[in-house]
């Protein structure tokens, strides 16, 4: 249980951690914290919040954890607002896309407090951001990626997980580097696509007799394109290097395929679509034979 619970950003990340420990009856307290006034008193007319800090020291004060829940690229700032407040026996740790980026300006803003920040990531969302888009079970079977630090206190590290295990997330452990290289190749290239497509579409002069016939497939494709441009435009910058490895790998791949295609090689093409779609398959298997694990183990 959680006496003090103070969340920087009530958006959709920080609001929905904030309903599910709630609603787990885990926290007593919630205080949100951010740039926008207005976005905090929607946070606390929905009930994600209880109370709207006034200042770092006023959200820090008595917390026993605090969550980052902001665009990756404030993570520094918010930090070293934090930091002259901080006392013993408080956990901080953040809900960003990246971790490379995030335990750099950690270091920085932090110093010789370091020990108490446990990098984390919610591998969950929804294209749709602000606290009306947040909802107490956004982690429920879902993954919660931790990156802990040498210095951290193996309690601290439990502690963070302990919260998020409340919001019904399974916890993983990864380095800050493994982290990085994974989600450029999972998470942001596909973001980097769904943008590009439809930025692509859009800039058409025909682009309105596109967008009236595209149907389920372009929908599926392009779901992200609808998340939050500031979000990913810092996540893009925060892993540019694994994200231009990636982004290389997969224009390698379009030129093969476009080589194909001009060729006319369907049995080549076939090929790939094939591997492809046995990959998937095989992915989704695994995914559902976890799912029903969990449930299994729930029960
Ligand atoms: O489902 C979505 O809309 C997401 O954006 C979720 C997603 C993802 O790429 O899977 C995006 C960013 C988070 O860091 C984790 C998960």
């Amino acid at each position: 249980m959680f006496k003090k619970i103070a969340i920087f950003g009530v958006g959709l990340i920080g609001g929905s951690f904030a309903l599910a420990l709630k609603k787990a009856g885990a926290a007593e307290q919630v205080v949100g914290a951010g740039r926008q006034l207005a976005t905090l008193q929607r946070a606390r007319e929905l009930g994600i919040i209880d109370v709207i800090a006034t200042s770092a020291a006023d959200a820090v004060a008595g917390a026993d954890l605090i969550l980052i829940a902001a665009p990756v690229a404030q993570t520094g700032a918010i930090l070293a607002s934090i930091e002259p407040h901080l006392q013993p026996g408080t956990v901080v740790t953040d809900a960003g896309s990246t971790k490379s980026d995030v335990v750099l300006a950690a270091r920085t803003a932090l110093g010789a407090k370091i020990a108490q920040f446990v990098p984390g990531h919610p591998i969950a969302g929804r294209e749709q951001n602000g606290p009306e888009a947040a909802l107490a079970e956004l982690y429920a079977g879902k993954k919660v990626v931790l990156a802990p630090l040498p210095e951290n206190a193996e309690q601290d590290v439990a502690k963070v997980a302990a919260a998020w295990q409340q919001c019904g997330a399974l916890i993983h452990r990864l380095s800050p580097q493994q982290h990085d290289a994974i989600f450029a190749a999972v998470s942001h290239l596909p973001h980097m696509l769904a943008y590009a497509l439809v930025d692509d579409i859009a800039n058409k002069p025909h682009a309105a007799s596109l967008f009236q016939y595209a149907a389920s497939g372009f929908r599926d494709f392009t779901r992200i394109a609808g998340s939050s441009p500031e979000m990913w435009r810092d996540i893009s910058l925060a892993n540019q290097e694994a994200l231009l490895g990636e982004l290389d790998a997969y224009l390698l791949q379009l030129t093969r395929l476009r080589g194909l295609l001009a060729a006319g090689d369907g049995q080549a093409l076939e090929a790939v679509y094939s591997n492809a779609q046995q990959a998937r398959h095989n992915w989704i298997s695994a995914i559902e034979a976890a799912e029903q694990q969990n449930k299994e183990g729930g029960d």
